[in-house]
């Protein structure tokens, strides 16, 4: 048996084409979405995943606004970046690319942005709004797991999802979300306290590794026919490594690999998340 294959690029393809309708909608009120992005330093992953959000943009007829600032940005410089961003037109989203250099404090800026603004769902405001299940900008990755599920009509409602990894990109919200009553699973968080992970891997029928632990998740600890989806990304010599094990595609019944699987829903969904608040602030006009 081999897993059926989560396609994130195919699946995000045809999210960009739903995107396409959505921006020439707003076109015709007048409304051009403008995605800014705020780039600390000179981290390649993150240089390349920068590089990638405009290179999307272009493709659905999204506006790019550049902010890139040198590593030595003080907090002071930062926050005005974020203040510009805040009071300029043409950017009607934006995000600030993750992780920061250790001298920044992080949650200070992401608190700076205005929460109408925040593509990202990052903002304490709009994670608040996760947690009470009111409407708000929704956290890209773990939006990007939900959403691929649903594509691949994985159940989600009473299903056991072990999700490994406790980050505010993906593990912690992702635990909000999946609890909500329109998703309905069961989740078990899991991190570097977890006493017994195999144990827990091995109870899930959707395991969703995020701990950025190169192969943590070996085909032993996977349950015959459970959905995995790989969201970590290790570099190493040999290239780009996930914390999923290759033979684990032997036992899921369904993978989503890294490459080519939870990454470039993530690209879509901030896509996603940049219309819709675009959306939200003409509904507000
Ligand atoms: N402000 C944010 N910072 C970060 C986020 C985020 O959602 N908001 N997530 C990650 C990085 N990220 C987007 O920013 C991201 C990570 C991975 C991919 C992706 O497509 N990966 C490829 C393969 C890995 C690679 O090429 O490096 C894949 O899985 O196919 C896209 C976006 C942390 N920071």
């Amino acid at each position: 048996m081999s897993a059926t294959i989560l396609d994130g690029k195919a699946t995000r393809d045809a999210i960009l084409d739903e995107l396409r309708v959505r921006v020439a909608a707003l076109a015709e009120q007048g409304v051009v979405p403008g995605l800014g992005t705020v780039l600390v330093g000179d981290d390649p992953g993150s240089q390349a995943y920068v590089r990638s959000k405009h290179n999307f943009c272009r493709k659905v007829g999204i506006n790019s606004i550049r902010r890139d600032l040198p590593a030595s940005t003080t907090q002071a410089e930062l926050e005005a970046t974020i203040d510009e961003l805040n009071a300029n037109p043409d950017c009607t989203g934006y995000l600030i690319q993750l992780p920061l250099p250790g001298h920044l404090d992080a949650g200070r800026a992401l608190e700076r942005v205005d929460p109408a603004k925040d593509s990202d769902g990052l903002h304490p405001t709009n994670l608040g709004k996760l947690v009470l299940g009111d409407a708000a900008p929704l956290p890209c990755t773990p939006v990007g797991i939900v959403e691929l599920l649903r594509r691949y009509d994985v159940p989600l409602a009473g299903a056991r999802v072990t999700v490994v990894g406790r980050g505010v990109t993906a593990g912690r919200p992702l635990g909000l979300l999946l609890t909500r009553r329109s998703e309905n699973a069961t989740v078990t968080l899991c991190h570097t306290g977890t006493k017994d992970l195999a144990a827990e891997v091995r109870r899930a029928d959707i395991v969703v590794a995020a701990a950025g632990s190169a192969g943590l998740i070996t085909a032993d600890m996977v349950k015959p026919g459970a959905a995995v989806l790989d969201v970590g990304v290790t570099r190493t010599e040999k290239g780009l490594v996930g914390d999923v094990h290759p033979d684990v595609a032997k036992v899921a019944g369904f993978l989503a690999p890294m490459p080519g699987g939870v990454g470039p829903m993530t690209i879509a969904m901030l896509l996603r998340n940049t219309v819709e608040v675009a959306e939200r602030a003409v509904r507000a006009s």
